[in-house]
């Protein structure tokens, strides 16, 4: 069978825990054929981000166009996007070339407070890009921002009301996460416009997840681009960074990244 070919559009994080370096450690996991158009280069490391040097829109177009007209995406996902500008080159692009399985991840700000998308870029994100979407994948503060909302998502009810209202943007599927709830599992919502599907998991008693976000985006469009229906493709994810965030890689002195290996080391054993 030929192997699934994933692309991700990202941030290349220069410790190796998050952005681009995460998304194909994951895509090779999950056994895809992974590729990168990277959109802004990080200075990066456990203890934050130390610069951030965004690419050209002509350096990004061209990788696109590079791979999307030679070799072509089974599945893609965008991470880091970080202007307006960019967030709209992403999206013609997925109309020109007609890309299936996508998966946004509205990255904005790092765990260290770093911000990775200008606030600017908040509307052209929801007008050009979430209606081409697949599948978005917002924490809480991300949906908040999306939505505008004054008062923080505290508890799942508030959950399944945000998920409803980001529905409307215009996404296939929403996959709101709630990682930063500060009680209970760590508890991520699917909704399709009619049911909404619960992935729960005992927290894990760790600071070390940094790139928690990118891996499981990373893993649902690794899923989805091999052919899974959403909610299998949602349940291998949340197994793969489970597995990751249990079995941490403690480097470096601040949040460290978590384990891109661990899932299929659990399926071995
Ligand atoms: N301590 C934890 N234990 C178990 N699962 C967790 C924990 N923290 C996050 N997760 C899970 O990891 C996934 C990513 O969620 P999270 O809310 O951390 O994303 P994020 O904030 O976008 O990540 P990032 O900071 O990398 O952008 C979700 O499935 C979430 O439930
Ligand atoms: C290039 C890039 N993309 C995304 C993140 C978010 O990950 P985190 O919030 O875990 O730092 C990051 N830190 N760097």
């Amino acid at each position: 069978m030929p192997i699934a070919k994933t692309l991700t559009i990202a941030g290349s994080d220069s410790s190796g825990g998050a952005g681009i370096q995460a998304d194909l450690k994951t895509f090779q996991e999950l056994e895809t054929f992974g590729m990168s158009a990277i959109t802004a280069i990080t200075a990066q490391n456990t203890l934050g981000v130390h610069g951030v040097y965004p690419q050209s829109t002509e350096a990004i177009e061209a990788q696109l166009d590079a791979v999307l007209s030679d070799i072509g995406a089974d599945g893609v996902k965008t991470g880091m996007l970080f202007s307006a500008e960019i967030i709209e080159l992403v999206a013609k692009k997925v109309k020109e070339y007609q890309l299936k399985n996508i998966v946004v991840d509205p990255v904005m700000i790092a765990k260290g407070g770093a911000t990775l998308l200008q606030q600017e870029a908040i509307d052209a994100l929801k007008e050009k890009l979430l209606p081409v979407a697949t599948v978005i994948t917002p924490n809480l503060p991300e949906a908040q921002a999306i939505l505008e909302l004054e008062k923080e998502i505290t508890n799942i009810e508030e959950m399944e009301e945000v998920a409803k209202a980001l529905y409307e943007l215009g996404p296939e599927y929403i996959l709101l996460k709630g990682g930063h709830l500060t009680e209970g599992p760590a508890l991520d919502l699917l909704y399709d416009g009619k049911e909404m599907t619960k992935y729960h998991v005992e927290r894990i008693d760790t600071k070390h997840t940094h790139g928690t976000g990118c891996t499981f985006a990373a893993a649902i469009a690794a899923e989805l681009a091999k052919g899974a229906e959403i909610k299998e493709a949602v349940q291998v994810a949340k197994d793969f960074i489970t597995a990751a965030i249990s079995d941490s890689i403690q480097l470096g002195s601040g949040i460290g990244p978590t384990n891109h290996h661990a899932y299929q080391r659990s399926k071995r054993k």
